[in-house]
């Protein structure tokens, strides 16, 4: 689905990603893991259209995509989740979810006057794909609570609802378990389980939390200093000897 070839992206004199060769297959979800400063962060901006490579090339769906920016790759499919927008925190849950579909009709003011029959349908669609994206997410109880309310953990699935509004097919998530607790924690895993299982999305995701990336990742990429360490099903990457060293270089060590 996905085919990096020797990515590089180099911040005046020092490449932050420097040569990352890997493909991800679809229907997989990929586990992106490495110490801190390993390139994890640039190398999903760059996969997103938010930098543009030094050189190398990126091929989403057998396309080119290398040159695209985020917009253009949001509407082939290629969807990265973001905190919900400081503005939108004043908005419900339901509404942030309504916020999201592209290319509405009601978008244009021209449009808007000439189809306002259209512009009407659309709108009970969208209302009712939220509504069903929140009972994926078992989020129903909170559809009309502020978005800004919500705890870290129920902001998470937010945002994963968020990429359920669009025409998702591969998903970046940027370490989704970072401040969550454990009970919704473990419902995140489950609906990202689903969502792969039955819905058919493929996933790369960044996480240090290595419990995650063992239950959902396979395969796990391993990155240092901008390169692929190595890549395989979590064990072989966890008894990595290069891995481990990886890890210990850093003041944590927790990869072990
Ligand atoms: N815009 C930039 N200009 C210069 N250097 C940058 C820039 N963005 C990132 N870097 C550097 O590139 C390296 C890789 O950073 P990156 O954020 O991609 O690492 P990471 O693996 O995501 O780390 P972490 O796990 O700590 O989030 C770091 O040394 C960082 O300081």
């Amino acid at each position: 689905m996905l085919e990096l070839d020797q990515l590089v992206m180099d911040f005046s004199g020092f490449k932050a990603v420097n040569g990352c060769t890997f493909r991800v297959e679809e229907g997989s979800i990929t586990g992106l893991i490495g110490p801190n400063g390993a390139g994890k962060t640039t190398l999903f901006n760059l996969i997103a259209g938010a930098l543009q490579p030094t050189s190398g090339t990126i091929r989403f769906l057998g396309e080119d995509v290398t040159p695209l920016a985020s917009h253009q790759l949001f509407h082939k499919g290629l969807v990265r989740t973001f905190q919900i927008p400081h503005e939108f925190h004043k908005l419900t849950a339901l509404e942030n979810l309504m916020m999201v579909p592209p290319a509405q009709p009601g978008e244009s003011l021209l449009s808007n006057w000439f189809s306002w029959g259209r512009v009407k349908s659309t709108e009970v669609d969208v209302e009712k794909k939220a509504y069903e994206t929140l009972e994926f997410l078992e989020l129903t109880h909170i559809a009309h609570q502020r978005a800004g309310n919500l705890s870290g953990g129920q902001k998470k699935l937010l945002e994963l609802g968020r990429t359920m509004m669009t025409s998702a097919k591969l998903v970046l998530l940027d370490e989704p378990a970072a401040g969550v607790n454990r009970t919704l924690l473990r419902k995140l895993e489950s609906k990202i389980e689903l969502l792969n299982k039955e819905r058919g999305y493929t996933f790369i995701l960044i996480e240090h939390d290595m419990e995650m990336i063992e239950k959902l990742c396979d395969p796990v990429v391993c990155m240092a200093e901008g390169k692929v360490l190595i890549q395989g099903d979590f064990q072989t990457v966890r008894s990595n000897p290069q891995v481990l060293e990886a890890y210990l270089g850093e003041t944590t060590g927790d990869a072990a």
